[in-house]
């Protein structure tokens, strides 16, 4: 504990530093603003320890989340309650989870469209989602709507395996006009997930999405897509590879939702498929870690020191030094591929894998806003002479999202409650002193 009085003098003058006077000899450059935009369904996450019988008495198939009608919703929460299983209440929605991490990560301001209760009551689940989510992330755009916001009971079985039921109160309520365009427009990225697509007739948040996919076209900021759900994914693969080719720049996926999508189980096999509808794929593979792959210019395409991995593209990761570029910015564009096991082989214990891809994400984001900021604030760099999706090389994205990754595993909730330390000694010294 530190006290007031204790502080030596010198620490209340140092008034020589920004002095007012001399500021207007040497003016500075004020560094611009950067910002992601991501839309979600406002939804709070409870935890619960369920048996299978309970899975099955209320038909959810393990791992798919599943909307339920509100009298089914109030069963499932009475039972639960009463069992006295209730492990914790989160703010949650695989968006908001990932905007709050990228707010944390990057310190730095992101926005978030939504819903949310005109009347929010102390204690409520609209009170919950506020008071749990980062003071970076910017909700004034959020539209007030009558009625509670969504929940989403997080069942966890004996293995760990998380399967999510849905109780949408007024979630997908969000019209297209609460989207700002010059929000989107100036964003670094706009960050979208497949639910968002599964809105029923009425409910605008389908189209809300839509409207910012357009913005964000029209402007050139990459829309950024993760996939949610296998299950989601398997009712109607064209549907989605069309999607992803017609809108998005990066998509985030894990190894099941990449089998239902491409039709290959081998995540290497299934990042490279998905390449040919998009422009970047961050694919994560639970215990067996995580891969990027991308495009890089064939001329600007740099050769790993590190060793070079089998798999069923042989020496993959060879130019996993790379930065990622858009295909149509290449003249000749090769497809890179880089993977990472799990950062010190993951925590002693998880509890849960919840929220931990929506981490990885949030660290990919992290970097492409990390591009936009420096382009914008030193645009005489050569790193951006020839332009670049990312700041970072392959490899050094994957670096970081798996070390987020193993934070949210590690402290057992899908947000992060601060940001990843300065310096640790596992990581290479380099890396920080960049
Ligand atoms: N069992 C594990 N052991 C070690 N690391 C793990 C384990 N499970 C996950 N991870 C780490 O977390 C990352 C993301 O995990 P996973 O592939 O389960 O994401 P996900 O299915 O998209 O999760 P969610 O949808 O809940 O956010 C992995 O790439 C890896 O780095
Ligand atoms: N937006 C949204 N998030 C969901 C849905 N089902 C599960 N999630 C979230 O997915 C997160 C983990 O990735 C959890 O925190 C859940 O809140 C859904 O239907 N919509």
């Amino acid at each position: 504990m530190k006290f007031p009085g204790q502080r030596k003098s010198k620490h209340y003058f140092p008034v020589k530093n920004r002095d007012p006077l001399l500021a207007q000899l040497i003016q500075q450059p004020k560094p611009t603003g950067t910002w992601i935009c991501g839309i979600d369904q406002t939804l709070v996450d409870i935890e619960a320890k369920v048996d299978d019988a309970l899975l099955a008495r209320y038909q959810l198939p393990k791992g798919n989340s599943t909307l339920l009608e509100e009298t089914q919703a109030e069963a499932l929460y009475t039972e639960l309650k009463a069992a006295g299983v209730i492990s914790g209440q989160f703010a949650g929605g695989t968006i908001g989870n990932t905007v709050h991490n990228y707010s944390i990560l990057a310190d730095d301001r992101s926005v978030l469209f939504g819903v949310m209760s005109r009347q929010v009551e102390v204690g409520s689940y609209a009170y919950r989602y506020l008071c749990d989510t980062s003071s970076k992330v910017d909700l004034n755009h959020l539209q007030p709507v009558n009625g509670p916001i969504g929940r989403c009971f997080t069942l966890i079985s004996e293995n760990g395996e998380r399967t999510f039921a849905i109780s949408k109160g007024v979630m997908d309520k969000l019209s297209a006009e609460y989207i700002n365009q010059q929000l989107v427009q100036g964003s670094s990225a706009l960050v979208i997930s497949a639910y968002l697509m599964r809105a029923a007739e009425g409910d605008g948040i389908t189209q809300a999405a839509m409207t910012a996919i357009q913005y964000a076209k029209e402007a050139d900021v990459p829309v950024v897509l993760t996939l949610g759900t296998r299950f989601l994914i398997e009712q109607d693969p064209q549907f989605w590879r069309d999607f992803i080719r017609d809108h998005v720049t990066v998509l985030a996926m894990n190894e099941e939702e990449g089998l239902a999508l491409t039709g290959f189980d081998d995540p290497l096999l299934a990042s490279e498929a998905t390449l040919e509808w998009c422009d970047m794929v961050l694919t994560t593979a639970g215990a067996t870690g995580l891969y990027t792959a991308g495009y890089a210019e064939e001329s600007e395409k740099r050769e790993t020191a590190h060793l070079l991995l089998p798999g069923v593209i042989p020496e993959f990761n060879r130019y996993e030094f790379s930065r990622p570029k858009r295909r149509r910015d290449c003249d000749a564009p090769i497809k890179v591929y880089a993977h990472i096991s799990p950062y010190m082989g993951g925590p002693e214990q998880i509890l849960n894998t919840n929220g931990a891809g929506d981490g990885a994400l949030a660290a990919l984001l992290h970097d492409l806003a990390a591009n936009t900021f420096h382009k914008t604030n030193v645009p005489g760099s050569i790193k951006h002479s020839k332009g670049g999706l990312c700041y970072s090389s392959f490899s050094q994205i994957c670096k970081y999202a798996n070390r987020v990754a193993y934070e949210v595993l590690a402290q057992n909730s899908p947000r992060l409650s601060r940001g990843l330390p300065e310096r640790e000694d596992s990581l290479e010294e380099a890396y920080w002193e960049r």
